[in-house]
């Protein structure tokens, strides 16, 4: 059909680039952490532009720990504000946190792949150590977001655990939710493209919720591509913005 495949075309011209935000649907998970689970959070349309801008740029991160390669296995990329998609994704995710939060509060978006076997071990997006929340500003993680960027036909395994938060019961949510996990286990969201979680990280007094404790399960046939976006409790510099450069915690 020829209207539509011309909404579908890759974008060429960014003047021609009109900011829309689909209509994500959001349920509550858990209220404290409080958790939310959005669905079709990205359009196709975005997904394949992230992929295509991010083609042959990711690499295994700089680390900060010795122990890191055994607990991130994925590989990492940044994408630039400066693409207009990019910063519609980043508009998007500041208005879902209501107005009191401002796009320079965001990391630059990151993109995680992972290929078979490989996985994040249980880990917190807040920061403990004290000396590194200073020294990169913009103080912790306030919240964080997890989007489904990409799975391919045959993705099996990498879903995202959170052991400590209680999976609902109610068997509508079996098609997001692991509803086989065990419930010692807590929730484990499956990877779904478009689909993303959202999760608060800290208290109300600003200290890390050690219940926001997550996984990224190991995938265990064809791959997954993921996004982070982080929000921070105070501005980052435009400087530190583009520095595209932190290492996993
Ligand atoms: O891969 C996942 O499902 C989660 C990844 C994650 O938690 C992270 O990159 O911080
Ligand atoms: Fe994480």
């Amino acid at each position: 059909s020829t209207s539509d495949s011309s909404a579908q075309a890759p974008i060429v011209n960014s003047e021609e680039y009109v900011c829309k935000h689909p209509p994500y649907q959001v349920q509550i998970v858990s209220s404290s952490p409080l958790v939310i689970y959005i669905r079709d959070f990205l359009t196709e349309r975005e997904r394949a532009h992230l992929k295509s801008i991010s083609k042959n740029t990711f690499r295994t991160s700089a680390v900060g720990s010795g122990s890191k390669a055994a607990r991130r296995t994925s590989q990492s990329t940044y994408l630039p504000s400066t693409d207009p998609i990019v910063s519609c994704i980043e508009q998007r995710a500041t208005l879902f946190q209501g107005y009191d939060v401002h796009p320079s509060q965001l990391e630059p978006l990151q993109l995680v792949h992972y290929s078979p076997g490989e996985h994040y071990h249980l880990h917190t997006d807040w920061f403990s150590d004290e000396a590194y929340k200073m020294a990169v500003n913009g103080g912790n993680r306030l919240s964080s977001f997890f989007a489904y960027v990409s799975l391919s036909n045959d993705t099996t395994g990498g879903g995202t655990n959170f052991p400590l938060v209680n999976a609902p019961r109610d068997p509508r949510w079996c098609d997001v939710i692991d509803c086989d996990e065990q419930w010692e286990r807590g929730v484990t969201f499956r990877p779904m493209e478009g689909n993303a979680v959202y999760w608060e990280n800290l208290e109300g007094d600003g200290t890390g919720n050690h219940r926001t404790v997550h996984a990224g399960l190991p995938v265990t046939t064809g791959d997954k591509i993921g996004m982070n976006i982080w929000t921070r409790q105070l501005p980052l510099s435009d400087e530190v913005r583009g520095r595209f450069e932190y290492p996993d915690l």
